[in-house]
């Protein structure tokens, strides 16, 4: 039982580098979780704000000084002797040259390596949230043009995560539109997930999105996909998903929106809250734009899903 033990909360930087590498390095031996690789951190002294103590632990550990830190993930685990609160930020601008100042091994790797390495049970969705974007587009469209015109509008727009959710064709059209998508998103190296709900062949998808109601009929993660992510409107489906072992989720809806009218928005206080029970990253949906990104990450949230976010040029 977590009830009588101390939760530690720890400072954890996602350190990159110009070249989009990530700073990881190997735990002592003899330390909690010993032998596996981490992101640099550590505890928070008593009184110490979170980014005072992730400052001091980066220089202390890898000799860096951190110039720019958004939060990225915040992970609750429990591993039976210790319940840690790993508060996870991402570094994107530091001064100095990284060391391992306390003699550890080090390593500046691609985000596509850090499968690679063994990191405690408590960083897979650290991972998943280092490795995907903070912008999840979805892709609709009344037809087959609508469809590629707005396809060519996301792809413009830099977004390199989508999720094909055209689902007003006709078949014969939809695999057809489908495979010029995904020739783009090829090309263009954006990683691209498919509704279940939609009868097209996934072979050239990297990933699977489930509705909620797709979710809840699962009983485990769907196999044979790079990503599996799923839609989620409450605390119990994000739960589900985390539970299933699933990439991400995306919550909503957070605003009032136009596509539906009829649903509650939840409003930021209750996405915060949600968001603290929850080991997932989760991208915020409804109502929003690019521009709520710095408000959905200090909410806890990956970024920003949309439909219609991604189609101006703003
Ligand atoms: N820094 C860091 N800690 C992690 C990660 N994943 C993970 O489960 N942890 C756990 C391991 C430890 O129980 C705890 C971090 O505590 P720590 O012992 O490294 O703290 P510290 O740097 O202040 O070390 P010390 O002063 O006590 O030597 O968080 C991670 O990616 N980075
Ligand atoms: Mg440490």
């Amino acid at each position: 039982m977590s009830t009588n033990k101390q939760r530690l909360h720890v400072a954890v930087g996602v350190i990159r580098d110009g070249d989009g590498r990530i700073l990881i390095t190997q735990r002592a031996k003899h330390a909690h979780q010993g032998g596996l690789w981490e992101f640099p951190g550590g505890k928070l002294e008593a009184d110490e704000p979170v980014q005072q103590a992730l400052a001091r632990e980066l220089a202390e550990e890898v000799g860096i000084q951190v110039q720019t830190a958004t939060p990225l993930i915040k992970i609750n685990h429990d591993y039976g002797d210790r319940h840690v609160l790993l508060d996870v930020w991402s570094v994107t601008a530091f001064s100095g040259q990284a060391s391992g100042c306390e003699g550890q091994a080090m390593r500046w790797v691609n985000v596509e390596q850090l499968q690679e390495f063994s990191f405690p049970a408590a960083n897979v969705p650290i991972i998943a949230a280092a490795q995907i974007p903070h912008y999840y587009a979805i892709l609709e469209g009344r037809s087959a043009d609508d469809a590629l015109n707005n396809c060519n509008k996301i792809l413009a727009s830099g977004a390199k995560l989508l999720q094909f959710r055209v689902k007003s064709l006709p078949i014969a059209d939809l695999q057809n539109v489908f495979e010029q998508v995904s020739q783009l998103c090829r090309q263009q190296q954006v990683s691209l997930l498919v509704n279940a709900d939609l009868p097209v062949d996934t072979a050239n998808a990297q990933g699977l999105h489930l509705s909620s109601r797709a979710l809840l009929t699962c009983n485990e993660r769907p196999n044979g996909y790079r990503w599996v992510a799923a839609s989620c409107h409450n605390l119990d489906e994000l739960r589900y998903a985390e539970a299933l072992g699933l990439d991400f989720a995306v919550l909503a809806p957070v605003q009032a929106t136009a596509s539906h009218p009829d649903a509650a928005p939840l409003g930021w206080q209750t996405l915060t809250e949600l968001l603290e029970h929850i080991n997932l990253p989760v991208f915020a949906l409804g109502g929003l734009g690019r521009q709520d990104l710095d408000r959905a990450l200090a909410a806890g949230a990956q970024g920003i899903a949309g439909i219609s976010a991604f189609l101006s040029d703003d």
